[in-house]
């Protein structure tokens, strides 16, 4: 029998350990969707935060059957407190979803034992349904891997990846906002620099990021091409192009920035290993 003849597999009642910034925008999105019922998510933090209503939070995780899905989203330095609170309590859990920066597949099964165990790294516009989930699991068959990428789907692109990759996708796209929050600043702090008003110039860096990713989204050409439609020759946009593309310097800085937290994701899968 192959996967495509198992019965689906659905994901109805979730316990999610740890539920920060990461975890509550993933819970906000999948309440606001309609994937999740506030009434079939159970939270433990170490203390109550604001949660979508209706969502039961505590100190432990329930009593009684274990759910479908078990998410861990606490840091990847509460691994082992987390592990060994609560490792036992959610042994033959059937999944085991986890969004801990760096820590791999093998040093979750190390400590959890669960049906299957799939990585997951959101960033942060999943919040609003416009963010990345990259996937990977070496355990989970094909009907659980179709219901997780549903339930990842509703908080925007879904992509299963190599696990070899997938520290260099975290850098990429779950640090990624974080960079681009930088050139936001610094785009309105150049145009301070030239005169603007701060909250003007805030107001007008914001909105071009957002209307030029907008329209780099639905083009059917790439961002480059773009670029040179904006840039007519000997104009002033080649000027400015000039200076990201001399040496290849804009490149270069992101090329150094993501090489630089790729390298922190695989120190945490080390510190992780066991
Ligand atoms: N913030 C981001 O943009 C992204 C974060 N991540 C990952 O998400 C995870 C969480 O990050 P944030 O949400 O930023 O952190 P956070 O500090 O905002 O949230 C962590 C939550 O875990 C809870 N917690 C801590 N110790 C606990 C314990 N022993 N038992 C139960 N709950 C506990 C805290 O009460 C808190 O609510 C990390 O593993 C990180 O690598 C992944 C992608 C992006
Ligand atoms: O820096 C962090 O801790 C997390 C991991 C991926 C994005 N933010």
């Amino acid at each position: 029998m192959d996967g495509y003849d198992r019965p689906e597999r659905t994901v109805t009642r979730v316990w999610m350990v740890g539920c920060g910034t990461m975890g509550g925008a993933m819970l906000r999105q999948w309440i606001a969707s309609g994937v999740l019922a506030p009434g079939n998510v159970d939270v433990v933090n170490r203390a109550d935060r604001l949660l979508p209503a209706g969502v039961r939070q505590a100190r432990d995780v329930p009593s009684g059957a274990l759910p479908d899905l078990v998410i861990l989203a606490m840091k990847p330095q509460q691994l082992d407190e987390v592990a060994g609170r609560f490792a036992e309590r959610l042994r033959g859990v059937p999944a085991l979803v986890s969004i801990l920066a760096g820590v791999e597949e093998h040093a979750l099964a190390a400590r959890f034992q669960a049906g299957a165990i799939v990585r997951a790294m959101p960033n942060l516009p999943v919040g609003i349904g416009k963010g990345v989930v990259a996937l990977d699991s070496s355990s989970a068959d094909p009907a659980l891997r179709k219901a997780i990428t549903t339930v990842m789907a509703a908080l925007g692109l879904v992509e299963w990846v190599d696990p070899a990759q997938f520290d260099a996708v975290t850098a990429l796209a779950g640090c990624g906002p974080a960079f681009l929050y930088r050139f936001i600043d610094a785009l309105a702090a150049a145009g301070v620099a030239q005169g603007l008003p701060e909250d003007q110039a805030n107001r007008l860096a914001l909105a071009t990021v957002e209307g030029s990713a907008l329209l780099a989204a639905a083009a059917d050409v790439p961002p480059g091409t773009l670029a040179d439609r904006v840039a007519s020759p000997d104009g002033s946009t080649r000027k400015g192009l000039d200076v990201l593309d001399q040496g290849q310097a804009l490149v270069a800085l992101l090329r150094a920035t993501v090489a630089a937290s790729a390298a922190r994701n695989a120190e945490m899968a080390a510190e992780a290993r066991r």
